[in-house]
């Protein structure tokens, strides 16, 4: 089926059912990274079939790995063990977390590589993971413009090195921690507050050595260099960031009850959740068990009387996906939800800040855009608007949950890019009693 040019979502009322979240994205670009790295085999089950992901696979292979799918989110990867210079362009399509990951994992080796993606990954700054990878000994040609993609990246001959980060990134930190890897000597990086951990995590699943300590509010984390990684067997559990689509539609739409199964409770990606609960939110948790390294539970809303919150700012890098999401339901909430400290949601697949903005107030929402956040007063939400997603797949699912609950159908223009986190979304929302359709106002 070709992607449509436009989706438009209705008001509904009584969602119900239970659903599964696909895999983690986090999770599913490193074990792709990690098991092509390795020595050995890595069988990943659960593993997102997005197009970020799929982008990685195939760069993976490009690097000398076997990436091979044996069935419905279940792959298996044998490592090269050693990367070697692939024959093409390495294009990471729409990936941020794909390139910089892969950067930092190729840095550790005698290769060369040129790096690129589409247009809103050339948009997206490099240079907060090439200017650390230079400095343990990498080379980067820019091919068009400084701090963007197309870039070539001279591998090999690495010194570990002590970073101290300015923000709370785990794709700067996982990139330097792979490089780390195959560093001389020992490689530490300090965050100022903590960022998701799941490269830490899977390290040590595949077989390496990482120590994590407490330091002010983030952590520091040592990598002796040195290490090779051995293949192990990845079970990725359901995305808490897509997992808040169809949970936010429930908590909007009258007469809603819908539970999301196995979804990921890291600590560090379930701002959302502690957040929707501190408006009020009718969340409930159950069946939690552990499954792939990680905390998993069955995640339950129901449509619930909102009231705005300031967000607390330090729970900023454990939601930093989700404020789009966040805000479509504060649209619906009582009183303002003040979003502040989050600067970083301008660097993303589009400037966040600036199109939520956009797309709310043009669905009759009030809102305040600042420098590094923004305000919604929330109340009857007129809706009755085509909005602007400049292909951002978070921008286009916001949205289409607004539609659910607005006086109006909201329409998204481009929204093909929601299977780069989110194949399957449009399916899944109807199946739950959702209203969206190809096409509609334009
Ligand atoms: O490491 C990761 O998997 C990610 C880290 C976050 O980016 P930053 O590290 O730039 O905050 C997040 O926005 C992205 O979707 C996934
Ligand atoms: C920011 C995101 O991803 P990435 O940085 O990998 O493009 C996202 O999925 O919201």
């Amino acid at each position: 089926m070709s992607t449509p040019q436009t989706l438009t979502a209705s008001r509904v009322s009584g969602l119900k059912g239970r659903v599964r979240a696909p895999g983690d994205k986090s999770m599913s670009h490193r074990a792709l990274i990690f098991g092509g790295m390795a020595e050995g085999v890595t069988e990943i089950e659960g593993l997102l079939e997005g197009d970020d992901i799929l982008a990685t696979g195939r760069a993976m292979q490009a690097f000398g790995a076997s990436v091979e799918r044996i069935g419905e989110g279940r792959w298996r990867v044998e490592g090269a063990g050693t990367l070697r210079s692939p024959d093409a362009v390495i294009d990471c399509g729409n990936a941020g977390t794909g390139v910089r990951l892969l950067m930092g994992a190729a840095a550790g080796y005698d290769l060369s590589a040129t790096f690129d993606g589409d247009a809103s990954l050339r948009k997206r700054p490099m240079k907060r993971v090439t200017g650390p990878l230079a400095e343990m000994g990498a080379r980067f040609d820019w091919n068009a413009a400084e701090d963007r993609v197309p870039l070539t990246l001279h591998g090999g001959g690495l010194k570990g090195l002590t970073f101290v980060q300015s923000v709370a990134s785990a794709q700067i930190k996982s990139a330097i921690l792979l490089a780390g890897l195959n560093a001389d000597g020992e490689t530490i990086v300090v965050e100022p507050e903590k960022s998701r951990d799941h490269t830490e995590r899977m390290l040590r699943a595949f077989g390496a050595e990482v120590e994590v300590t407490e330091e002010g509010s983030g952590w520091r984390i040592r990598l002796p260099g040195g290490q090779t990684l051995k293949g192990t067997h990845v079970a990725v559990p359901g995305d808490p960031s897509s997992a808040a689509f169809p949970l936010a539609a429930a908590l909007v739409a009258p007469g809603s009850e819908v539970t999301v199964e196995g979804v990921m409770l890291n600590p560090l990606r379930t701002g959302l959740f502690q957040t929707w609960i501190d408006m009020g939110a009718d969340l409930t948790i159950a069946n939690r068990r552990q499954a792939g390294g990680e905390e998993v539970g069955d995640v339950t809303a129901r449509h619930s009387a909102l009231k705005g919150i300031v967000v607390p700012e330090d729970r900023a890098a454990s939601m930093i996906d989700e404020y789009p999401i966040l805000a479509a339901t504060a649209a619906f909430a009582e009183g303002r939800t003040v979003m502040r400290g989050i600067g970083e949601m301008r660097v993303k697949e589009s400037d966040r800040i600036a199109l939520m903005v956009a797309g709310l107030s043009a669905c009759g929402v009030q809102v305040e855009e600042e420098p590094e956040g923004f305000i919604v007063t929330g109340g009857p939400v007129k809706g009755g608007a085509t909005v602007a997603t400049a292909h951002d797949h978070r921008i286009a699912m916001s949205h289409l949950v607004l539609g659910l609950a607005a006086e109006q159908p909201v329409s998204v223009r481009d929204p093909e890019m929601i299977a780069t986190s989110f194949p399957g979304f449009v399916e899944l929302m109807n199946g739950l009693g959702a209203d969206i359709v190809a096409g509609g106002a334009a």
